[in-house]
């Protein structure tokens, strides 16, 4: 099937001059990895590398989470040999979910992923053969991709987190490709998130171009404009306090004279010390969102609040993860769009939305932490 979606000519001849480290995470994408990359694309270059591909029942001790933390290893061995690996992928433990990166550790978000191959999805011969049909991502996921869906005049759909609202979608032969930013990318090949997938596709558009991850991104970033983007997650914590904090942050939203919650975004603001101007601040609305599926009409509820400021300045979104296996996990998703300074730091960029949050939730003193136990 991979053979018929991708020119795996195009890239065995790019991946040979292209060192690449696959991470398997002791998970069940390791036979595909020794057999796809090791075994066939990556056959002609002996310095590429493939780490974990036994499966193991444990994950040989780890937690098999494709993400900065639980795949730091990955990320170590790209910082120290920038010179010589150009690309990193790491797969969880079930294979539906990957991580990006690039010579010496550049971190592709999700979103941007997503968006990047949005935009370049016609250079796949699958794509090529089905047509492109429609875009979506998750309510968190960064709007990266809906700036492609607007330049190439495709739909981009909004949907809530979970797998099953895309699945509506391409049954209804309304989606080609979609998202999350929680490491899932996935096309109508299946009706699934697929992680190898997912590389090999990003894999296809960089031998499409024969250039690097980041020079891809930078472009990518210079032609359609840049969304800033991190995800806090506040991993095993009070599931009380959780929820109360979010259904006091929702009364807060919902409850406060916008001019007086400006004020408080503002003061917050400046603290940081990275204040944007006043103005920019003004929010547009808030609310917790909720979507009505076009295929089936079904309506979900209450999946996450948002706080969305005007003229496509940003946004903050707190959510409750739905997935977390042990206590509450409370993720905070704070986005900014710039078409101009593109080129900026992420964590510089997003200080005053940090301190945005913190402030409006007391989220330190309410869930008794001092900070975010993952950070994407
Ligand atoms: O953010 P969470 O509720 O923990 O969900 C994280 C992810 O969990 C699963 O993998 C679902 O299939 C995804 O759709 C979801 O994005």
């Amino acid at each position: 099937m991979v053979k018929e979606i991708f020119d795996f000519g195009l890239l065995k001849e790019f991946l040979n001059n292209f060192p690449v480290v696959i991470n398997a995470m002791s998970g069940v994408t390791g036979p595909y990895v020794r057999r796809i990359f090791q075994e066939d694309l990556c056959s002609g270059n002996p310095k590429s590398t493939f780490l974990n591909t036994e499966p193991l029942p444990d994950f040989g001790g780890h937690h098999p989470d494709p993400n900065l933390t639980y795949a730091a290893d990955l990320v170590k061995i790209l910082k120290e040999n920038p010179e010589l690996y150009q690309f990193g992928a790491a797969y969880d433990g079930d294979g539906d979910r990957n991580m990006l990166l690039g010579a010496g550790g550049f971190f592709v978000t999700p979103s941007d992923a997503l968006a990047v191959l949005a935009a370049n999805l016609t250079t796949i011969p699958y794509f090529v053969k089905t047509g492109v049909k429609g875009l979506a991502r998750s309510m968190p996921t960064s709007g990266a991709v809906d700036r492609v869906g607007k330049k190439l005049g495709l739909n981009v759909y909004e949907v809530p987190t979970g797998w099953k609202y895309f699945g509506n979608l391409m049954d209804a032969g309304k989606l080609s490709l979609c998202g999350e930013e929680s490491f899932g990318t996935g096309s109508d090949h299946i009706r699934e998130k697929d992680g190898v997938w997912a590389s090999l596709a990003f894999l296809s558009v960089l031998a499409n171009k024969k250039i690097g991850v980041k020079e891809l991104l930078e472009n990518h970033w210079k032609e359609f404009g840049r969304n800033y983007f991190l995800r806090l997650d506040y991993e095993n914590v009070d599931g009380e306090k959780a929820n109360k904090m979010i259904a006091d942050l929702e009364n807060k939203l919902k409850s406060t004279n916008p001019e007086t919650l400006t004020q408080e975004i503002v003061n917050a603001a400046k603290e940081s010390g990275a204040a944007a101007a006043p103005e920019k601040y003004k929010i547009a609305f808030t609310d917790n969102f909720e979507y009505t599926d076009p295929v089936d009409a079904s309506v979900a509820k209450g999946q996450g609040l948002r706080l969305v400021f005007e003229n496509g300045f940003g946004r903050l979104v707190w959510r409750l993860s739905g997935t977390g296996s042990s206590g509450a996990t409370v993720r905070v998703y704070l986005e900014k769009c710039d078409d101009v300074s593109v080129l900026g730091v992420t964590l510089d960029s997003l200080k005053d939305l940090v301190e945005i949050s913190l402030k409006l939730t007391s989220l330190h003193e309410v869930l008794g932490v001092t900070g975010p136990t993952v950070i994407t």
